[in-house]
Parts: structure tokens; sequence; C-alpha cells
């Protein structure tokens, strides 16, 4: 599909500002907006875009180290507020590639942050954590801003904030020593958030779990082809091993096929400990994180720990976790006791699906919310199928 005037607009600001763009262009999907195809054969290994360092967003940028950010402001929240302060500027340096950006509107369709209440109450357990948490740092980086510049109004710094959260890339400022004045300053360590670079064009690129490959050195970012594609073909990139509730919340679709998809069990098991087993558990460092995999072992060792302390002598949990007993003997046991879990939650799941499929399509129920919703759900069920039959086969 023509991706529009816009688009070609920002592939020639692009060119000029530092970005070598080799054999692929931006392109419109139906599910997924922009993303990029390639435009020729390209062949494994060729370097198919360069972003110049100077054409990058960081904090590291003069226009942004003006702004005088108190030390506590979250890397997120500094690029939020440059970008919102710039918005209504007809003059931006950015402005064509803020032009491409997904609209305020296509991200309240995506983004569970944005879905009702009800919508919102019906995400698997793993999503809904992942949202609350997602919800109170934007909440945290909001209060902070807002102290400082008023008047960036919160829906614009929400859509900024959520503009850097699904377009930024990771940036570790290769080459510039410690104390180098390009780096965010009074920060012991740097982190990943400190990292947060956005990267005009390369921004176009989709997820799949296998991407081209990413390479950042002093002269700026680039990818490389990691196989060959044909002229025409969809061209990604991995924004990292990612569940699909994480990229649900996140981004804002979920893969169909996804290796790195999981579950946590923790909303099963947590409730059944008693405060000793939960004690015991934090003590050991093996509270929670209780994850289901599409992969065998469908279980983890976490997992295996924690129904080791609920269905058998504590002495035999010791010995597990302590690695003298690799706990072959009562896996028979353990595995009876995560199937019985299992079965009732497939059952919860099944109502959950019916729960979906009556919503009607509408004020605050659209279609692709709906669709979403019913496949992450069709998903989980899956899964959890495939772990009772492995662990029934045991
Ligand atoms: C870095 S941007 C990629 C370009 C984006 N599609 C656009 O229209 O500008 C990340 C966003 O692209 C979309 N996206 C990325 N990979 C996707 C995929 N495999 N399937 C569906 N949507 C995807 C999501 O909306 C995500 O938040």
């Amino acid at each position: 599909m023509d991706p529009g005037e816009e688009h070609t607009r920002f592939i020639e600001w692009a060119q000029l500002n530092g970005v070598d763009i080799n054999g692929i262009a931006p392109a419109k999907f139906k599910d997924r907006g922009m993303g990029i195809v390639a435009a020729s054969d390209i062949k494994k290994g060729d370097q198919i875009v360069h972003v110049r360092n100077t054409s990058l967003i960081t904090v590291a940028q003069q226009a942004i180290q003006a702004l005088k950010f108190p030390s506590k402001i979250s890397i997120q929240a500094r690029l939020a507020t440059y970008l919102a302060l710039h918005y209504a500027d007809e003059a931006f340096q950015h402005r064509p590639w803020r032009d491409v950006w997904p609209s305020q509107d296509e991200f309240t369709s995506i983004l569970p942050l944005h879905w009702s209440r009800k919508l919102q109450d019906l995400l698997p357990h793993a999503a809904n954590v992942l949202l609350t948490a997602q919800r109170s740092k934007l909440e945290r980086d909001y209060v902070d801003i807002h102290a400082i510049h008023p008047s960036i109004p919160k829906t614009l710094f929400t859509y900024t904030w959520l503009i850097v959260n699904t377009r930024t890339f990771y940036w570790d400022y290769p080459d510039l020593p410690n104390a180098h004045p390009r780096l965010p300053r009074k920060r012991q360590q740097l982190t990943a958030d400190d990292c947060y670079a956005m990267c005009p064009f390369i921004d176009y690129f989709n997820h799949s779990e296998k991407g081209c490959e990413p390479k950042a050195d002093a002269k700026g970012y680039s990818f490389t082809a990691d196989r060959a594609y044909k002229a025409g073909e969809e061209v990604y990139i991995s924004y990292g091993s990612h569940s699909n509730d994480f990229l649900l919340v996140e981004y804002g679709f979920i893969l169909d096929t996804n290796g790195c998809d999981s579950l946590t069990l923790d909303h099963l098991i947590l409730p059944q400990l008693s405060s000793e087993q939960a004690g015991i558990l934090k003590e050991d460092g093996y509270y929670g994180s209780y994850t289901l995999s599409s992969m065998t072992p469908t279980i983890c060792h976490r997992t295996q720990a924690v129904v080791r302390l609920l269905t058998l002598p504590s002495r035999r949990y010791t010995a597990f976790v302590s690695g003298t007993d690799e706990g072959v003997g009562n896996q028979g046991k353990v595995n009876e006791y995560v199937i019985g879990l299992l079965a009732k939650y497939e059952r919860q799941i099944m109502k959950t699906i019916e729960e979906v499929e009556e919503l009607k399509v509408g004020g605050e129920v659209k279609t692709a919310q709906k669709d979403t919703l019913l496949r992450r759900w069709k998903q989980v069920r899956s899964m959890v199928k495939t772990s009772i039959d492995a662990l029934s086969s045991w």
C-alpha cells in the first residue's frame, strides 16, 4: 500500500538528516500500521539502514539538557516532555518525523492503557499486573513533570510518553568515558532506561521473534539483514524476548506464534500458601514468578520448588532447592498437583472466553480490542491444555 505523502516527506527529511537507507522502504499494513518492506532483493548481511548518532533523540541532546531536569526525573519522562513541549511547534526540527507517528486515536484502540475498565478487567492476570505497573510509572512521571511544566496537559503527556514507550531503542553511548558530559548525570551506573534513544526511520520496523541485527557504535545505530529477503517481503527486527502479555501492554499487539510466550501462575499458586510457607519461599528467593511456558519443560524450576513445598514433606523441598535431590522421585505427585491447578484454571478460561465472545462491539468496545482479547485468551487456553497434556504423559 502507498504509505502517503507525509511518509514521502519524512523519507526525504531522514535522508538529509543522517539516515542511510539501503534496499528497504516504509509501507502501510492493514493490521499493524506502518512497517518496512524490502524494496529490492536483500542479501543476508547487507546493512539496510544506518542512523548517524547525531540524528537520534537521546537525553544527551543539547535541547533536552537545556531543560535542566532534576536528577530524579526518568529518562522516559524527559523525552516525553521534550516531545510534548514541541508538539504544536510548526518549526520543530523533528516535525516531518513526528508527522508519521501513530495518532492518539490509534493508541486508544490498541493500547490496553486506554481501554475501558471493563476490557482491562478481562485481560489475563500477567497483562493486568504489567498494566498496573505501567499506569503507576506514567502517573509518577506525570506528577514529577507537572510540578515543573504545569502547562503540559496530561492527555498530551500520556501520548508522547506512549510514543517514547513504543518507539525507543537501547542505545549504550558507545566509546564515551563514564564522566562524559553527554551521559545522563548523577547516576552511578547507566541503567537500561538511561539508554533510551529514539531513532528516525528505524522506528518503522515491526517486531518478530527473529529479525535483523542491531549494532550501535560511535558513529550511530544500524541494522543488518539476518537473512535474504525478496523484494516486497516485510523486514522485521526483534524488540526482545517478550511474552504476548508484555507485547500487548507495552506495544498493543500479540504474535500468533511466539516461542517466548509464557503465563504466570502466581495468581493460582500464591493464594494456596500459608504465611509460614510464604515466609520460607521469600527467604529462599522462591516467592512468585511461577511460569508456564509453551516450551518443554512446561513448568519452571520455581514452580517445581513451590509445588514441592505445598505437597511434600518440607525436607523434600529443601533437598530440591539446595540441589541435593533433583526431585525425579516425586515428580508424579508434583505433576498431579499442577494438573489439578491447571484444570481449574482451564474452566475459568472457558468462562472468560464466553464473556469476551458476548461483548457487544460499539461504544467502549472496539472490534480490534475484542479480537485481541479473544485471540489472547485462546492462546492462554491452548498453553494450559498443552501443559496438562505434557504433564499427564510424563
Ligand atoms: C516501533 S513501532 C513500529 C512501527 C509502527 N507499526 C507504526 O505504524 O509506526 C511499534 C508499534 O508497531 C506495532 N507493531 C510492531 N510489531 C507488530 C507486529 N508484529 N504486529 C502488529 N503490530 C506490530 C505496534 O503498534 C507497536 O506499538
